[in-house]
């Protein structure tokens, strides 16, 4: 028998209210067993949990007169180079994104000859199996390409002949293949879903081997294949600043979690996409972006800091947007002055602005990232000052070089595959231990009850289960 739809609606709204029930826990709880919750400490610190040497990043210094920590303008340090030394010294040189793919997993800068001979190698692996884009990239479109990647990364598992291999040298590979491989995957897929959902013309154009990772996304992106230097130039440096975050971030704990358990490549990076792909943390980029749109259609004068103050506030008192209550693109688990990759992603901003006329536009992510701080921490209970993130900046930029919002979060991705592959690689090089933390019971062991003496449950909440 088939059960009608409203019924069906009926039936699954009671048990929406049972899981709901069942499942709230008495935040007091946490304070009373001295739970981390969401693994931060009383100070909003993250709880240590790992060692890493791949990348640090700062938020406080310790005063040496006190011992306390004081906010600072944040840092980030790539094996031990500042991120801002980086990019200041790649200037000269046109593009930096393999070069800190191959810091980031091998521990040194490389040597030209070095540099050389990794662009071969990537280039050989960005070859996808023959007829891969046929059967897997354009089949079951999806709309968010996040999906789409993890899709087609974990069909890859099936064209491995040693999927399940962890040694090291087989973890490289697999690493450096879909390194080299996710670009293609994130922008065919992207031209599948255009095409089949939006009635555009097809395009795959095969990448070259001879550009970089940066200009083989636009060439591969752009109907006509161009792109200007300048474009390739921003997008490689919004490569190498999302390339790596320290051991603690969502997506690269993930890596570490699942690594830790000895599962596959492919199964551990599908995991961290996953988690990469929320609003909270890299989904933020595309979230930044409706949000501006949503500011800009609900704020009538722009420049007028009262309405952007009661608009921001509205949206903290999920009254407006999307009803959450977050700013996106604000507040970050570790700095508090500045986001360093923020700062330098703003300055692009502010060129790219003016070249492109949209200085009134930039005038208002100016006045909101100010604004903003202001109300979230008059609205929030804040441990540290809150400053705008790497995300905030990032999608206008990208909107400026004609990347599509559907790429935006993707593009994180594309970059931080190099961080997530270095971690994991860490992680079974030091032949870690599973991660596995401890859960305190706060529920009741109940004697079994038969069903003909069962009475359906009430829904109100007590926090006993019954
Ligand atoms: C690449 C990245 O992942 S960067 C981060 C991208 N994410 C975003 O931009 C989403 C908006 N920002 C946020 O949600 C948060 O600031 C996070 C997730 C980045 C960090 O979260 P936390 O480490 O918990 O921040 P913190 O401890 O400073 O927050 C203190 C309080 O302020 C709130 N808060 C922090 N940032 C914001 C924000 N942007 N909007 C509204 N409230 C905020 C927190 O929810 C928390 O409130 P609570 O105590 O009632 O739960
Ligand atoms: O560190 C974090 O929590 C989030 C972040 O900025 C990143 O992963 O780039």
């Amino acid at each position: 028998m088939t059960m009608q739809y409203d019924n069906l609606e009926d039936k699954l709204s009671q048990l929406v209210e049972y899981t709901k029930d069942s499942g709230k826990i008495d935040l007091s709880l946490y304070t009373e067993y001295d739970v981390k919750r969401g693994l931060r400490d009383s100070t909003g610190k993250g709880v240590l949990t790992g060692l890493t040497e791949i990348s640090d990043v700062i938020g406080f210094d310790i005063d040496e007169r006190t011992g306390e920590k004081v906010p600072t303008d944040g840092r980030l340090y790539f094996q031990g180079y500042n991120v801002a030394d980086l990019i200041k010294g790649m200037e000269g040189r046109r593009f930096g994104f393999e070069e800190i793919t191959y810091l980031l997993l091998f521990g040194s800068l490389p040597t030209e000859p070095q540099l050389n001979d990794f662009n071969e190698i990537l280039s050989i692996y960005r070859e996808l199996p023959d007829t891969f884009v046929r059967d897997v990239v354009m089949k079951a479109t999806s709309k968010n390409m996040m999906n789409t990647l993890q899709r087609c990364v974990l069909t890859l598992y099936s064209y491995d002949e040693k999927p399940d291999d962890i040694s090291i040298p087989n973890v490289l590979r697999q690493a450096l293949s879909l390194i080299a491989k996710m670009p293609l995957i994130a922008v065919y897929g992207y031209h599948a879903y255009r095409h089949y959902h939006e009635n555009q013309n097809l395009i795959i154009r095969n990448p070259k081997p001879e550009l970089s990772m940066a200009e083989n996304i636009l060439q591969m992106l752009h109907p006509d294949g161009d792109y200007t230097a300048l474009e390739a130039k921003v997008l490689d440096v919004a490569l190498i600043l999302h390339a790596d975050h320290g051991g603690g971030n969502n997506s690269t704990f993930t890596t570490h979690v699942v690594s830790s358990s000895g599962t596959d490549t492919y199964s551990a990076v599908a995991a961290s996409l996953s988690s990469l792909k929320g609003p909270r943390h890299g989904g933020a980029n595309l979230k930044v972006m409706e949000m501006f749109e949503n500011i800009e259609e609900n704020v009538t004068n722009w420049e007028d800091e009262n309405e952007l103050r009661t608009y921001l506030t509205k949206i903290l008192d999920r009254e407006a947007f999307d009803g959450t209550g977050l700013i996106y693109g604000m507040g970050h688990a570790v700095y508090t002055l500045s986001d360093p990759r923020c700062v330098i992603l703003k300055e692009y901003a502010k060129k790219l602005s003016a070249e492109k006329h949209r200085e009134k536009e930039f005038a208002l992510y100016e006045s909101v990232e100010r604004i903003a701080g202001e109300c979230i921490a008059k609205k929030r209970r804040l441990l540290k000052p809150v400053c705008a993130n790497v995300d905030f900046y990032s999608g206008f930029v990208y909107a400026m070089l004609g990347l599509p919002k559907e790429l935006y979060t993707p593009i994180f991705a594309i970059s931080r595959i190099s961080g997530w592959s270095a971690h994991r690689i860490e992680e079974l090089v030091n032949e870690g231990k599973i991660i596995r933390p401890a859960y305190k019971y706060v529920g009741h062991h109940r004697p079994y009850v038969a069903i003909e003496r069962r009475t359906p449950r009430k829904t109100s909440h007590s926090f006993s289960n019954n």
